[in-house]
């Protein structure tokens, strides 16, 4: 963060300025954005969660520009996604860390969601039984429930109890065959599939043609989105923490300028 000449706070640095205008003058590309702690700040409750009315916007101005895809790279599964996200959605959207794709008809992917199958519903059922057991020993240990996994959440536990109960829920597991476990903000997700963001923006990359991708995120898990990426491609860690992003900003609430630079880059 710099202070510019008028006095205002630049949330840019020189650095990420010149890494976008190389990104904005390609002919086609991606603007990738994690949903919770990036397009909206953490709250307590998951399904209080919005995005910044001016992120929002400006995530449908990019996207309606010529040559530009934008996308959402969630850990949520879709449906709890499209609750928290007032219309109009990205048409991109990537759900479950992956393992949920919405792409226009048009793109022809050729991506289907496969069922689980009943060894996996199985090992689901299993892992959320685990999981429940730990929950119910503590106040305000709650769980998320996705198609393909499960989430335990702590943040709204005693501070004294949140790492007791995720490493609780880390030992209930141990001896479940083909679970991933993903540590994330005072969250344990426990998926029977084994997907991520990082797997999820090649796909995308691919699938789009496109000659770049820029992707910010503010938690553990949008690192695999991170190590992926290229000398091209644009890499931003929204906050604080040990990070393989190239650039950083502070909090969501910059996301708005990242976003307004790139549409008068664009323009
Ligand atoms: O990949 P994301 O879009 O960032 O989703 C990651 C997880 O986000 C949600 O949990 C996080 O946000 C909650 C609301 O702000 C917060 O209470 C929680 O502590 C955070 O971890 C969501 O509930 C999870 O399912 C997502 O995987």
């Amino acid at each position: 963060m710099s202070n510019r000449l008028d006095g205002s706070v630049a949330a840019l640095t020189p650095q990420l300025l010149h890494a976008l205008q190389a990104f904005a003058a390609h002919p086609r590309i991606l603007v990738a954005l994690d949903f919770d702690g990036t397009l909206s700040p953490l709250v307590d409750h998951p399904q209080d969660a919005r995005p910044l009315p001016e992120s929002a916007q400006l995530v449908a101005q990019l996207g309606a520009l010529p040559g530009v895809y934008t996308a959402v790279v969630s850990g949520r599964n879709l449906q709890s996604l499209a609750e928290v996200y007032p219309a109009p959605l990205p048409s991109i959207q990537i759900g479950s860390h992956g393992a949920e794709r919405t792409l226009p008809d048009q793109l022809h992917t050729g991506w289907q969601s496969a069922a689980l199958s009943d060894e996996q519903s199985a090992l689901l059922a299993a892992l959320t039984q685990g999981l429940a057991r730990v929950a119910e020993k503590f106040d305000g240990v709650s769980l998320e429930y996705k198609p393909s996994a499960t989430v335990l959440h702590v943040r709204r536990a005693a501070p004294e109890d949140q790492e007791t109960a995720l490493a609780q829920a880390q030992q209930e597991l141990q001896d479940l065959d083909g679970v991933k476990l993903m540590l994330g903000k005072a969250v344990l997700e426990a998926s029977v599939l084994h997907t991520d963001k990082g797997k999820a923006l090649m796909w995308l990359r691919e699938a789009l043609d496109v000659q770049a991708v820029l992707f910010a995120g503010d938690d553990v898990t949008d690192e695999n989105g991170f190590r992926v990426l290229q000398a091209e491609d644009i890499s931003v860690k929204v906050g604080p923490g040990a990070t393989a992003a190239v650039h950083r900003i502070d909090s969501p609430f910059d996301v708005p300028q990242l976003l307004q630079s790139l549409v008068s880059m664009r323009n």
